[in-house]
């Protein structure tokens, strides 16, 4: 197995508040880690240091072997390697939707008119929209077509790696199973690596080869989805099996008996 993501020994500190206390975290190739944790626990703060976004107080983080906060051209390269799709898409408003798509491609200044054409279109294309779709402001587009574009974005550079923060938040519950399958077709097609930080159940067990769990300052599980139910600690109780949790479970376990069936 080839380790993409290798953090070893993490600390973060703001003041007297230790956020991260000496915490070991590694994503294999082709995983779909999902990162859940109570309000609070660090998780925004951990992806944001994953993509060199943050400094950890101690302790490294690297990606595929370098490390991001090595200030190197080796860790600027790297943001050319990953994706990232943020909670709110994050377009930018006065560019039209294939513009946004564009964006990453234009600022390599290296490809071609032609070329940043084709392959923006190609992207909008993989996540079901269409060339006319293209030509539409943000201020125009629905909710679940925002996820898309931005998604399409996420994507333009063909990295090897995508960062999701909360990808179904916001949508109705028809937009995020549609949304979820689009992010597992993608998975499978592209060969990705894909961690994320999501709070909904449904797209956890949905999505999830591993659930990587923040509690106590560290990772104290990282895990397939029935591995970490089976832990006895409190936060997996209140998270997982809670009365919000059963309907998930249901889903999961739904989920195993197709797969027997295949
Ligand atoms: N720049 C900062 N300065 C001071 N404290 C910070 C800073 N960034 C984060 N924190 C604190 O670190 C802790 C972890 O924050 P973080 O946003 O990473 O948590 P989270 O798990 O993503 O929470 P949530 O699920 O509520 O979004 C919080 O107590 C937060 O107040």
């Amino acid at each position: 197995m080839e380790t993409v993501i290798d953090i070893r020994g993490l600390w973060t500190q703001f003041g007297d508040v230790v956020v991260h206390r000496d915490l070991d975290m590694r994503v294999e190739r082709g995983e779909i880690v999902s990162l859940v944790g109570g309000s609070g626990s660090g998780k925004t703060t951990l992806l944001r240091q994953m993509l060199g976004l943050e400094r950890p107080t101690r302790g490294h983080v690297k990606v595929f072997g370098v490390d991001v906060h090595g200030g190197d051209a080796e860790s600027q390269d790297l943001r050319n390697r990953w994706g990232m799709l943020f909670q709110q898409g994050a377009l930018f408003s006065a560019l039209s939707t294939f513009e946004n798509v564009a964006l990453p491609l234009r600022e390599l200044r290296t490809l071609p008119e032609d070329l940043i054409r084709a392959a923006a279109l190609l992207k909008l294309e993989m996540v079901g929209l269409t060339p006319q779709d293209g030509l539409k402001m943000p201020a125009d587009l629905s909710g679940g077509m925002i996820k898309r574009v931005a998604l399409a974005r996420a994507l333009v550079l063909e990295p090897e790696l995508l960062f999701l923060d909360e990808p179904t938040a916001g949508l109705d519950p028809d937009l995020s199973e549609s949304f979820v399958s689009l992010i597992r077709t993608l998975h499978r097609e592209l060969g990705l690596t894909v961690v994320m930080v999501t709070h909904d159940l449904d797209t956890l067990f949905a999505l999830s080869t591993r659930i990587a769990v923040l509690a106590d300052k560290r990772v104290i599980a990282n895990a397939p989805p029935q591995e970490v139910l089976a832990l006895d600690h409190p936060f997996i109780h209140e998270f997982f099996l809670g009365e919000r949790g059963k309907r998930a479970m249901e889903v999961l376990h739904n989920k195993d008996v197709t797969h027997h069936g295949e």
